[in-house]
């Protein structure tokens, strides 16, 4: 088969543009921050030791609040498949945005297939796309079901969160190990008992 014909054969798919503006980092005024407070912290930012320090804190928010774009691919639902998909323990990693400080756990991340499928790790983009911003779990949790609930037009849809907080765990009340459990749910996950249940399950929820 020529390549023109494989690429003939190829499942249709179907792109959309995703940009989430959000604000640009500021890099130099970053820096310049960093430096200021490492002196309103006591530190010497001239110190050989901290010198590259600025730079590299600037760097390393900007990283971490600057999302990934992507495309989101769906495909044809051929088979008519109507099962629950569920990406399960998806890494998630994000801000809160009181203390500046990361929170960590794993999303599970389902929804019951209408008209179009979805390319499997799309699930997990969206939820770093979210997740590259300063949060609260809620709203996180919130915007990764609204998002795909809205992209993806499907029967239902299910993100279950559990995460720890460092500003909970180093600091503060230093409840090390306590890990928050956050859910969300669109269509047949909220209405239907038995498909909520079975989400849940798989993801290791237990919805008594
Ligand atoms: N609801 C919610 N609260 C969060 C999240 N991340 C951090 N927090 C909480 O935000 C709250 C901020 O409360 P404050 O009392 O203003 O901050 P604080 O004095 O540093 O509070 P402590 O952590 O209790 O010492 C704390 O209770 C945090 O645990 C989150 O994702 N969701
Ligand atoms: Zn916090």
């Amino acid at each position: 088969m020529s390549v023109e014909n494989l690429e003939e054969a190829a499942p249709p798919a179907r792109h959309l543009g995703v940009v989430h503006d959000r604000g640009t980092v500021d890099l130099p005024a970053a820096r310049r921050a960093v430096a200021d407070l490492l002196v309103a912290l006591g530190k010497d930012p001239s110190s050989e030791h901290l010198a590259d320090t600025p730079r590299r804190v600037a760097n390393s928010y900007a990283e971490l609040l600057t999302p990934r774009e992507f495309q989101l691919t769906t495909f044809p639902n051929d088979e008519a498949y109507d099962e629950l998909v569920v990406a399960k323990s998806i890494p998630v990693q994000s801000l809160c945005e009181h203390h500046l400080l990361p929170f960590h756990g794993v999303a599970h991340v389902g929804y019951l297939p209408g008209e179009r499928i979805l390319g499997l790790s799309k699930l997990a983009r969206v939820v770093e796309l979210f997740a590259r911003d300063l949060q609260v779990q809620e709203r996180l949790t919130k915007q990764v079901a609204d998002w795909l609930q809205e992209h993806l037009a499907p029967r239902g849809v299910g993100v279950v969160i559990e995460a720890e907080h460092m500003c909970m765990s180093l600091r503060g009340v230093q409840a090390s190990g306590a890990r928050t459990v956050t859910s969300a749910l669109h269509g047949l996950l909220r209405e239907d008992r038995d498909t909520r249940q079975e989400f849940f399950a798989v993801s290791g929820i237990s919805a008594s």
